[in-house]
């Protein structure tokens, strides 16, 4: 979808622990996009309502969120990492990238961050269920909906060259 963006908007979700972060990070750093954590601005601008106990995570205020990251997306060049996506509007985004790792490397990056019990279960679940893909493929256009395996360093590279490649793909058709 264009909306006379000069730049392409790029969602990179996924179950956390697939390396989101570590790709929004370089891909910012390559491409001078803007690299838009949706969990930092959520805390930054006081969109995290009461903790949930159970899932040992506060809740997010979507409406607020949304009404503060609008004004960023209209301009396009937004890298948006966040582990879900069914909120946003569909709008948004040109090109989503859905990053995928398997259980037991997954399991392994969890545990180090210090996931135990049920957190750890139900992260691992999801990536198994394939929640994330499901909930991108229920919310966006198959056509702009990208999976990347990410497991190794090698394929970190690979992941980054390729969403590049896709940008200017992009920016060849749009502009
Ligand atoms: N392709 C990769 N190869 C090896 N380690 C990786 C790779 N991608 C991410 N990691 C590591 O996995 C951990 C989780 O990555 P992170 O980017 O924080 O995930 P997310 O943002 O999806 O929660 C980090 O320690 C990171 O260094």
């Amino acid at each position: 979808m264009n909306l006379n963006r000069p730049l392409p908007n790029i969602l990179v979700t996924g179950t956390p622990g697939v390396g989101k972060s570590t790709i929004s990070k370089k891909l910012a750093e390559r491409t001078k996009f803007a690299w838009r954590e949706v969990s930092k601005l959520a805390e930054e601008h006081n969109c995290l309502d009461e903790y949930d106990a159970e899932y040992q995570c506060p809740f997010l205020n979507e409406d607020k969120l949304l009404d503060i990251m609008e004004g960023m997306m209209a301009k396009g060049g937004n890298i948006v990492d966040y582990h879900g996506c069914e909120f946003f509007p569909e709008r948004w985004f040109d090109g989503v990238f859905v990053i995928r790792t398997n259980n037991t490397t997954l399991y392994d990056r969890l545990s180090a961050r210090g996931y135990t019990g049920k957190k750890l279960e139900d992260n691992i679940q999801c990536e198994i269920f394939e929640t994330l893909l499901e909930e991108a493929q229920s919310s966006y256009k198959p056509e702009i909906i990208m999976q990347l395996q990410n497991e190794t360093p090698e394929q970190l590279q690979e992941n980054i060259e390729k969403i590049i490649e896709w940008i200017e793909r992009w920016k060849e058709q749009n502009i």
